[in-house]
This record gives C-alpha cells, sequence and structure tokens, in this order.
C-alpha cells in the first residue's frame, strides 16, 4: 500500500442502510479489479461502520471512519466513539482535522494530536487533513499555514505517515488548484514530513478538494500526488469507479 496510489472516499454526513448498499454493490468489483495498483477505501459515518465493514469483508476495500473521540478510554463521554471502537466495528483508518471539523466542531491543535495519538496506539491509521483557507492563500501565507498543521506530526514518532492535502477553498466547490499549484504544496508537504518523522517514514500524501471523473488523472499524474481524498464523487458509484480507473491508467 505504500507503493499504491490511494483512492478514498469520504461520504461525510450522507448515505442510508438502502444506499449504502447499493452503492458498495456497484463498487466492489472495480475496487478488487484495481487492486494490485490502488488501495481503495471510504470513510463512512460511524453509525453505518458495522455493516459496511460486513459487506466489505473478503474484499480488498478498506473501511474507515471520519473522526474519532479525543478521549481513549471508555468512561461517561455522551456521544463520543473512540479508537477501540472504531477498530471493533473494522475501520482501518480514521480521518483526523478534516476542514468541516476544524470549522464546525472548533477542533483545536491539542484535540487533534490526542485523537492522532488514540488512534496510532489503537492501529487504526490516521489520515491528518490540512489545508488553506482562500483568505489565507490570497494572502500568500498557505505554506506557513500547512507547515503549522503538519507539526502535530513530529510529537508521535511515526513510521507511517498519510496526509490529505485539501484547500479548504477547493472542498465542494467544483474549483480546483493550478496543477502547479498542488505539485508545490505536496512537495513541500513531503519535505516537512521527511523532516518531522525522518528519512525512513513511508509517506502517502492525497489530494482532495472537486476531484471528479474529469480531472482525476490530470491531478494523480501530478508528482507527490499519491492519491485522492474524494468527497461529492464517491457518492456515485460511475464516478467513483471512473477515479479509481483512472489512478492507474493515468492520462
Ligand atoms: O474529504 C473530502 C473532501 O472534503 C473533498 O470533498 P469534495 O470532493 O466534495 O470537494
Amino acid at each position: 500500500m505504500w507503493q499504491q496510489k490511494w483512492v478514498i472516499g469520504n461520504w461525510k454526513m450522507n448515505g442510508s442502510n438502502a444506499t449504502n448498499r447499493l452503492l458498495l454493490q456497484a463498487l466492489l468489483k472495480p475496487v478488487d479489479a484495481a487492486a494490485t495498483h490502488v488501495y481503495c477505501g471510504v470513510a463512512v459515518p460511524n453509525v453505518y461502520l458495522a455493516a459496511v465493514s460486513e459487506f466489505a469483508a473478503g474484499t480488498a476495500l478498506a473501511v474507515g471512519a471520519e473522526d474519532v473521540s479525543r478521549f481513549a478510554a471508555n468512561g461517561a463521554f455522551t456521544g463520543e466513539v473512540n479508537a477501540q471502537m472504531l477498530a471493533d466495528v473494522g475501520a482501518w483508518f480514521v480521518l483526523i482535522g478534516h476542514s468541516e471539523r476544524r470549522q464546525y466542531f472548533q477542533e483545536s491543535n491539542d484535540e487533534l494530536l490526542a485523537k492522532l495519538q488514540n488512534s496510532v496506539a489503537t492501529g487504526v491509521l490516521p489520515i491528518l487533513c490540512v489545508g488553506e483557507t482562500l483568505v489565507e492563500r490570497e494572502a500568500g501565507q498557505e505554506q506557513q499555514v500547512v507547515s503549522a498543521q503538519l507539526s502535530l506530526l513530529a510529537q508521535l514518532g511515526l513510521k507511517e505517515v498519510v496526509v490529505a492535502y485539501e484547500p479548504v477553498w477547493a472542498i465542494g466547490t467544483g474549483k480546483v488548484p493550478a496543477v502547479a499549484q498542488i505539485k508545490a504544496m505536496h512537495k513541500l508537504i513531503y519535505q516537512q514530513i521527511l523532516s518531522l518523522c525522518g528519512e525512513d517514514v513511508k509517506i502517502r500524501v492525497l489530494y482532495g478538494g472537486s476531484v471528479n471523473a474529469s480531472n482525476a488523472a490530470e491531478i494523480l499524474a501530478v508528482s507527490h500526488v499519491d492519491g485522492a481524498l474524494v468527497g461529492g464523487a464517491s457518492l456515485q458509484a460511475d464516478s467513483f469507479t471512473a477515479i479509481i480507473q483512472a489512478a492507474y491508467a493515468p492520462a
């Protein structure tokens, strides 16, 4: 998986038992067909994790969560779901610090660090999401912002790191950065990870933000782009399948 392209869908707060089943039924064949070249996964709402894991069992589709509690141990934390619980219902990975969590739930760096530590300690692979807002990009601060977000990695002693670079202004907007902008940011992220975690760290850096069937091949061919984190286009089997296929036959 550390040599493959990754295509991860983020369902966000979407789906139902019925629609999930239909989507998975259509995806499992193309996911298995791509498995030699592409590591495919879906991050799903917690309430559907067990059912989706069961449905995907024995296939190449990895199932993950969209968030995890900052509290590690079981206890009186009403509404929370810890990393052990995610692992218990089949989560292989978890998104941490998605910009929607940062924006709507004011997730602080301390909170994100605790989430990273808990997921690592439990063996659920964290995918750390980073990215600048439009205001920050227009002020020329994108490198500074992303570097600060990545600095959490220094405290974890990781030997395997997965980061998703998602410019906030590209999420769900249909706006995609220029290839040169993606290339520059991914190169910076690689350099930062190597300097924070050591030269022997295994790295995957995914791009996220308005990836679709039409632009996936071009984005996935950019240097230091190891895959895609896909929101809206992961909810339709046709578009998600086309993105998976673009990952192993890039234009
Ligand atoms: O996690 C996925 C991202 O937020 C991208 O979402 P999007 O593909 O709908 O722009």
